[in-house]
């Protein structure tokens, strides 16, 4: 039975080539595909995960890094739980476009959406032009709420930055329904108020009517 607790989504986004093909379909599949073409528009997949024991459903978005694909992409941002932002750390320049990503981001997601920031490729780490220390430090400065360097090729942290991500918003969840439940119980509380008052009111209304 599709049984599962919550259902997430997330969007990958960042330029052309960083890897949130491989990076998904490593984590989905556990493959690292050969001659990875590039995406076009918007692909999903879709695993569930375990956080405690909640079965967790993640819907993962793909969205093409590519400029002429912008338009199409950024109407998946509004609908996601989760927004993942990758770069290559062994490429400046797409290190360098984060903060047009991250003003996309702002522009077209909900405010309370969950910011990741991944540096990809670590395996080719003699090749390295963004050191950890300046991802981390951007990340920071920027209020995300979380830095991870990865690698699609040897799986380096992709189980890890899923689980993170499935883990955070379960407990945002969580955290968000009690405090539904709790507003219920005020409501109900307050009801219950409205509820003696008003039979104290009838009790009155009878005595004058008396
Ligand atoms: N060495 C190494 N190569 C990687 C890694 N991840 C992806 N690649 C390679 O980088 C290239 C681009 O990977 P994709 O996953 O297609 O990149 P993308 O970000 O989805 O690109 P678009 O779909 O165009 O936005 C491919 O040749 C991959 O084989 C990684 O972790 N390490």
């Amino acid at each position: 039975m599709d049984d599962y607790k919550y259902l997430f989504k997330v969007v990958l986004v960042g330029n052309a080539g960083v890897g949130k093909t491989c990076l998904v379909r490593k984590f989905t599949q556990g493959i690292f595909p050969p001659g990875q073409s590039a995406t076009i528009g918007v692909d999903f997949m879709i695993k569930t995960v375990k956080v405690g024991n909640d079965k967790i459903k993640l819907q993962i978005w793909d969205t093409a890094g590519q400029e002429r694909f912008r338009s199409i992409t950024q109407s998946y941002y509004r609908s996601a739980h989760a927004i993942v932002l990758v770069y290559d750390v062994c490429c400046q320049p797409s290190f360098d476009c984060l903060p047009e990503w991250l003003s996309e981001i702002e522009q077209y997601a909900n405010r309370k959406v969950l910011k990741i920031i991944v540096g990809n490729k670590v395996d080719k780490d003699d090749e390295r032009e963004v050191p950890e220390r300046v991802g981390k430090a951007f990340a920071t400065g920027n209020n995300f709420d979380y830095f991870l360097e990865t690698s699609a090729l040897d799986a380096t942290n992709v189980e890890n930055l899923f689980h993170e991500v499935a883990m955070r918003l379960t407990e945002a969840m969580k955290l968000n329904d009690q405090r539904f439940h709790t507003y219920n119980i005020d409501a109900n509380r307050a009801q219950d108020n409205i509820s003696l008052i008003d039979r104290a009111q009838q009790q009155v209304r009878n005595c004058c009517n008396r």
